[in-house]
């Protein structure tokens, strides 16, 4: 097990401390940390929104989320007084820098600790919190800013906001969030790929057929559904978190794990993605949304109905055949998939390698199937390898397929922590290597800009899929028609 060493002594203030993203999972993950001994004693976590609310409301506030949102025996009464002595609430308006009197008093003489600003609010707001601190004299030595995902909702988007923050902060204090890429087992996908000798030789177009990247949610859109109208998974998902898969399967080895040389390989990628535009979007990407239908035996109902309006088309499901111009990946496609209300929240990499070119088996009642590497990101995070194997007998000489299947947990005996926990960590000690770089980010818009411009040209279809499956028919077609399957269908 990993020892948890504690971070130097910091302020963390939260704009949108309130909200439901610090409530379900910075909060909870801030509680792991401290319980594991690692925030030192007399660190301060201030949280700060519009609402006038007294400390004592906002502890009960926490206290509440974190007995919905922790396991039972996660939260004890000892651990919760030693967290709630570290937690503030000061009002403040992001859109009115006056109103931060509270928030200026708190940090006064505590400039010589770390000092973060998590902005966990609408991205709308990152300019103007970004000004008020500096206007307020707040950007202290020891200063970071996190930037929530998402960016920005396009690539001019993005650039005005990275614009308005870097005019107050330089790139190397700014953390902008996937929190993907603090999963344990996307972390491990490093681990596995440069760190293992077997894999690398055949990481390429020579040996490997096509990738798939799934990441499947059961849930609907719940509370957020207004928020989700204006984006939809494309821009909610695949702009990020997909994307950030996807580079971290296709790029070449860094020469170690610094952060600009894991970003600037991650860059290469993203810089020799084939645009998916008017010509190719019909071809190339699959959108849809749900409708009602059942999941584990519960009805479910249909993301109109959710709504209340029936003329939207925002879609809940995306899947895309992506390709990259390079030598190793030419050739080779990248299938994406995400969508709401599938049947199981299930996320995982699979690499397909290609066919034996020759079976010596013509009499096994199996045919040779190819070789799949899988990396399962959630739930029952692990690795899987299907090997074609002979079925024990003394007669004939049958195939059948089998797997080597490691189970994280199984072998590890550990809590995997959330990803928050690891990049919240990450940030107080100024490391930024899981966190994204300016380019990237607009690299990333840009490429979906052009998706959606072709939506809007090809007058591309919003194809209706029932709550509980696995996605639109035309999303098993765009496989089909390459003589392909998904790689989770049960
Ligand atoms: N919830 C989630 O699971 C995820 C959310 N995100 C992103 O994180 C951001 C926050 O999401 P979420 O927590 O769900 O949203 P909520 O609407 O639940 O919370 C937003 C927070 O922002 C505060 N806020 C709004 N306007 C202002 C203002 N003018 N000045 C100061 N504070 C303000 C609100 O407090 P008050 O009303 O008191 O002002 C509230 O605490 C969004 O951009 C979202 O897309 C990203 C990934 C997952
Ligand atoms: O960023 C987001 O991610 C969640 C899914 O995260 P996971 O860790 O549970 O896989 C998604 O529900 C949300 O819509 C999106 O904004």
């Amino acid at each position: 097990m990993a020892k948890f060493v504690p971070v130097d002594l910091f302020d963390l203030v939260i704009f949108g401390g309130g909200g439901d993203l610090s409530l379900r999972k910075l909060l909870p993950a801030l509680y792991h940390r401290d319980h594991d001994g690692q925030l030192p004693p007399s660190s301060r976590i201030i949280a700060t929104g519009r609402s006038e609310m007294t400390r004592e409301a906002y502890l009960e506030e926490v206290e509440a989320a974190l007995r919905k949102h922790l396991d039972d025996h996660e939260f004890t009464e000892a651990q919760w007084e030693t967290f709630a002595e570290r937690l503030h609430y000061v009002r403040s308006d992001a859109l009115d820098a006056s109103s931060w009197g509270d928030l200026n008093a708190l940090l006064e003489g505590f400039d010589d600790r770390t000092r973060v600003f998590y902005l966990a609010t609408s991205p709308s707001l990152f300019g103007s919190i970004a000004s008020g601190l500096n206007s307020n004299g707040l950007i202290s030595k020891d200063v970071r800013i996190v930037l929530e995902k998402p960016v920005g909702k396009d690539h001019a988007s993005a650039r005005e906001i990275n614009d308005q923050v870097g005019e107050f902060f330089p790139e190397d204090v700014i953390y902008r969030i996937d929190h993907y890429l603090g999963k344990e087992t996307v972390q491990n996908l490093l681990a596995l790929r440069f760190a293992n000798s077997l894999f690398e030789p055949l990481w390429n177009r020579g040996n490997v057929d096509h990738v798939q990247i799934t990441v499947a949610e059961d849930l609907g859109v719940g509370q957020r559904i207004e928020f989700y109208d204006q984006v939809g998974t494309l821009r909610d998902m695949v702009q990020n978190h997909l994307m950030q898969l996807l580079c971290l399967v296709a790029m070449e080895p860094p020469a170690n794990r610094d952060h600009d040389a894991v970003r600037d390989e991650k860059m290469k990628v993203l810089r020799a993605l084939k645009p998916i535009d008017a010509a190719s979007v019909r071809s190339h990407s699959v959108r849809g949304q749900y409708q009602s239908g059942a999941i584990g035996g519960e009805p479910v109902k249909g993301y109109l109905e959710e709504l209340g309006n029936d003329d939207s088309t925002t879609e809940t499901f995306v899947a895309l055949k992506v390709e990259i111009d390079n030598w190793r990946w030419s050739g080779v496609p990248f299938y994406l998939r995400s969508g709401k209300r599938l049947k199981s929240k299930y996320s995982e990499i699979v690499v397909e390698f290609q066919q034996v070119p020759h079976s010596i088996f013509p009499e096994s009642s199996y045919h040779v199937a190819p070789n799949r590497l899988v990396l399962r990101l959630q739930p029952d995070e692990g690795v899987n390898l299907t090997l074609m194997s002979k079925e024990p007998g003394p007669g004939g000489f049958d195939l059948r397929p089998v797997s080597l299947n490691l189970s994280f947990e199984e072998t590890f005996g550990v809590r995997y922590p959330d990803a928050y926990e690891r990049l919240l960590m990450e940030v107080i000690r100024g490391n930024p290597a899981l966190f994204m770089r300016r380019d990237e980010v607009e690299a990333a818009w840009q490429w979906i800009d052009s998706i959606i411009a072709g939506w809007d040209v090809a007058s591309q279809p919003v194809e209706e899929y029932p709550g509980g499956t696995w996605g639109p028919t035309a999303a098993s077609l765009l496989l089909d028609r390459d003589g392909r399957t998904w790689g989770k269908l049960d």
